[in-house]
């Protein structure tokens, strides 16, 4: 028989450096009405009903400027600070290495999506909780087609998701997942897991809960924050 689950704990990934947003510092960085990215995103963990435990990871380089910023702005949340590694799977992987209790929930959530909403992360770690795994997703709006080559054919786009974060997991399963070695098709912690075996549950997201990646999704995120009720 398995475990109940014991504690739900947060993994907010910021080891990357941005490269398609062109700015002088990381993108998780950049400020929203004044406050650096991050900071909302880990706010929105502080509003779960699940009370997670907070991990950021960060490149080592930049853990002194947050640090500095975290004082300026006053920004109290207690968390646990890491180092990220070269790529996304690497960061997870620092943090999962971090967390040595057994049967709790991970959601790992990319900390440039700084609009995911309470219930998006509530019900990804009910469903974890569950099934063991979910990945909120949203369907795709548009009309899709497969290109190959030269030509391109339709496909039903009823059955096409577009995959966003968190992704919620039994501490157990995602650990098993991230002992396998590196591999390019792992873009995402669902792919690590779904290779180990495990099959993958989606959860509604909103199309609002969308990846800041290139310069014009700042204005985006700020007319959204303006709008956005409080959680
Ligand atoms: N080595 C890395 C690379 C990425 N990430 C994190 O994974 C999330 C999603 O990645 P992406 O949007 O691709 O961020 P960057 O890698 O920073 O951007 P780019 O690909 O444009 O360089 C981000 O929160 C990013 O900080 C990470 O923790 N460690
Ligand atoms: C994890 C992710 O945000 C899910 O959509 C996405 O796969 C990250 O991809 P990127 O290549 O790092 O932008």
């Amino acid at each position: 028989m398995s475990q109940p689950i014991s504690k739900a704990y947060a993994v907010i990934v910021a080891g990357g450096s941005g490269t398609r947003m062109q700015s002088a510092l990381p993108k998780q960085f950049i400020p929203l009405h004044g406050r650096p990215i991050m900071m909302y995103t880990i706010e929105a963990f502080v509003a779960s009903g699940y009370s997670p435990e907070i991990i950021l990871v960060l490149h080592a380089d930049y853990h002194g400027l947050w640090t500095e910023l975290c004082n300026v702005h006053n920004f109290a949340v207690k968390h646990t600070l890491i180092a990220g590694g070269e790529t996304r799977f690497h960061s997870v992987k620092n943090a999962i290495d971090q967390i040595t209790d057994k049967n709790v929930l991970i959601a790992v959530h990319d900390a440039v999506r700084p609009l995911v909403s309470k219930t998006a992360i509530d019900k990804a770690y009910l469903c974890a909780e569950t099934y063991g795994t979910a990945v909120v997703a949203v369907k795709s709006r548009d009309s899709v087609r497969h290109a190959s080559g030269t030509t391109s054919a339709s496909i039903d786009r009823e059955s096409i998701y577009l995959v966003q974060t968190p992704q919620t997991f039994k501490s157990d399963l995602l650990r098993a997942a991230y002992t396998q070695p590196y591999n390019t098709r792992f873009t995402d912690d669902a792919s690590v897991v779904e290779c180990s075996g495990a099959e993958i549950k989606l959860v509604a997201g909103s199309y609002t809960n969308f990846k800041i990646t290139f310069p014009e999704d700042i204005t985006i995120a700020e007319a959204l924050i303006n709008k956005k009720p409080p959680a």
